[in-house]
Order: structure tokens, then C-alpha cells, then sequence
């Protein structure tokens, strides 16, 4: 089975890295990319083939389309004409619906919709994956292979899509987020730089470690910690005084809604 992947960002480099990993053979391989100096970087890195879009839809049997939403539209009405009956479309796209791409290719196209975030460059991914209307088991089976390279997969319905890209999607630049902060308070207080990195990124994959492998509830978890009286429950309290729960909740309400926008083509 071949595999085109159209568009070669953050995230197609990621998938097509991924493939390559997983023992995927390069020569059944290809990639689209706008970008020259990017295709030769992606050529010289991987040994993989960089064609033209329609070359990559005409010779492909899945085409992972990896462009940003705003793009979807003009990559689709380039390759359309290339497409037939029976290749399967994984589209990576925030917003993107099954239905809009189904709505610009040739009926009997298969897609799929999937969702994955960056830490699939690392083998720890998480992607989820819902079927268009034209989808049997094996484009089902062929999109949870191409991410389960890179990861976990979940499938889900496609109207949760727009708030699985919210937390899981986006999730990644979150957790940096609070990382990068507990860093800066670290040197705040006075450790050294590299000092407060190592310890704040070992307490993440710590708990993150204790998380899957207990299965207990982070409530609980979070309780473990906070001794009564103690230096946890402190830094809590002034959490809960400055709403980060509340900011969290608005934040993913924000991206979900954005995610809805994107869909719209704004
Ligand atoms: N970066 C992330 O964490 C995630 C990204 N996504 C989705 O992945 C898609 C790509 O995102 P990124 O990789 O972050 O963006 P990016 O900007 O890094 O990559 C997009 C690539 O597409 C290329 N491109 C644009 N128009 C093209 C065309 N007509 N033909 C061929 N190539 C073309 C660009 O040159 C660029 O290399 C987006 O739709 C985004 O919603 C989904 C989940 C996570
Ligand atoms: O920020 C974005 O739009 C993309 C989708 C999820 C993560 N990155």
C-alpha cells in the first residue's frame, strides 16, 4: 500500500517520520509539498520521493492530507481530478469536515478524519480517527495503521472532533505552557536554570508515569501530595485564588470554538 503525504509541516513530517519508524518502505512513500527548500530538506533527510500534488493523488492508495484547514479547499480542487473510487483521504485538519472534502472529490473516495498532536514524534502520540460516509473496516483499519505508528489511536464519533482537538490536539502546547511557567518560577526562586528544567520535566514524565500505570484519579493523586497544613496546599489555594481551573475550561472552550470557525473557513 502506498501512501502520499501532501503537505510536509510540523505535523506531515512528523507522520511521514513516523512511518519511516515504524518500517514503512520509502519507496512506498511520496510527498507533496509546496515549499522547494522544505521537499529537498524532507528528500535529503528520509530518501522519500517529493512529487507533484496530482502526481501524489494519482499514484498513492492513501493520501494524508496535512495542509492547514485554510489550504484544504485549493489542495482539494487541485487533485480532485486524480482521485478514483476506492483510495482512502486521511485528513489531519483541524475543523475540516468529512464532509466538505467528501463534498470535493469523486464519489466513492473514502475519508477519514483524524486528529493527532506532536508528541506522535516521539513515539507518543495520540490520535483520533471518525469515518466519512463512504468508509468500510479496512480505510478504518489503514488510517488507526498509518497513526498507530506514531502512538495511541482512539476512534470516536465525528462530532466529537472539534473538542478531542481541544484537549488532545492543542493539549501538547498547554502542558509546555505550564512546563515553560514552573521553569521561570524555578529561577525565580533562585534555582539554576538547568537545575529547574530537569527538575520540572522529571516531575512531569514522573506523574504523567503514575497517571497510566496507577489508573487512580488524579484527585487522588493530587491528595497523596498535599499534606494537611502543608507547602502543596499553599501553592493550591493561590491556583484556585487566580482561577487557573476556570482559565483551563475557557481556554479549551476557545479552541473547540475555534476549531467550529475553522470548519467555516475563517
Ligand atoms: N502542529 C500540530 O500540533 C497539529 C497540526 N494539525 C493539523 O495539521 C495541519 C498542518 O499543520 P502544521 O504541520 O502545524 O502546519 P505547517 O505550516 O507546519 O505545515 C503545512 C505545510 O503544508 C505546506 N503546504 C501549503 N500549501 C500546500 C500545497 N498547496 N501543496 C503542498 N503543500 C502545501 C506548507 O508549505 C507547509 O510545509 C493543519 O491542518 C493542522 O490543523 C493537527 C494536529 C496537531
Ligand atoms: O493549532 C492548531 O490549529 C493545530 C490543531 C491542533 C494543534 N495544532
Amino acid at each position: 500500500m502506498s501512501t502520499a503525504i501532501i503537505g510536509a509541516g510540523v505535523m506531515g513530517e512528523t507522520l511521514l517520520s513516523g512511518l519511516v519508524r515504524a518500517g514503512r518502505r520509502v519507496d512506498q512513500l511520496m510527498v507533496g509539498e509546496k515549499r522547494a527548500e522544505r521537499a529537498r530538506e524532507l528528500e535529503e533527510r528520509y530518501g522519500v520521493a517529493v512529487v507533484s500534488n496530482r502526481e501524489a493523488a494519482a499514484k498513492a492508495d492513501t493520501v494524508a492530507l496535512v495542509v492547514k484547514p485554510q489550504d484544504m479547499g485549493d489542495v482539494l480542487d487541485e487533485i480532485a481530478g486524480e482521485l478514483r473510487p476506492g483510495q482512502l483521504i486521511v485528513s489531519l485538519a483541524a475543523g475540516i469536515t468529512t464532509a466538505f472534502i467528501e463534498s470535493r472529490v469523486p464519489e466513492g473516495v473514502a475519508v477519514v478524519r483524524v486528529m493527532p498532536n506532536t508528541p506522535a514524534l516521539v513515539d507518543e502520540g495520540m490520535a483520533a480517527i471518525a469515518p466519512g460516509s463512504h468508509c468500510d473496516e479496512s480505510h478504518l483499519t489503514e488510517a488507526e495503521s498509518l497513526m498507530a505508528s506514531t502512538g495511541k489511536v482512539l476512534r470516536i464519533p465525528e462530532k466529537q472532533m472539534d473538542a478531542v482537538t481541544a484537549i488532545s490536539g492543542s493539549g501538547p502546547a498547554y502542558i509546555f505552557f505550564v512546563v515553560e511557567s514552573m521553569i521561570e518560577a524555578g529561577v525565580h526562586l533562585g534555582l539554576p536554570r538547568a537545575t529547574a528544567t530537569e527538575l520540572v520535566v522529571q516531575t512531569l514524565v514522573g506523574s504523567a508515569a503514575m497517571l497510566r500505570e496507577t489508573g487512580t484519579h488524579p484527585v487522588v493523586l493530587r491528595e497523596q501530595v498535599t499534606s494537611p497544613g502543608g507547602t502543596t496546599a499553599s501553592a493550591l489555594r493561590e491556583l484556585e485564588i487566580h482561577k487557573v481551573r476556570a482559565a483551563f475550561l475557557a481556554a479549551m472552550e476557545a479552541a473547540r470554538n475555534r476549531s467550529r470557525e475553522l470548519a467555516e473557513g475563517s
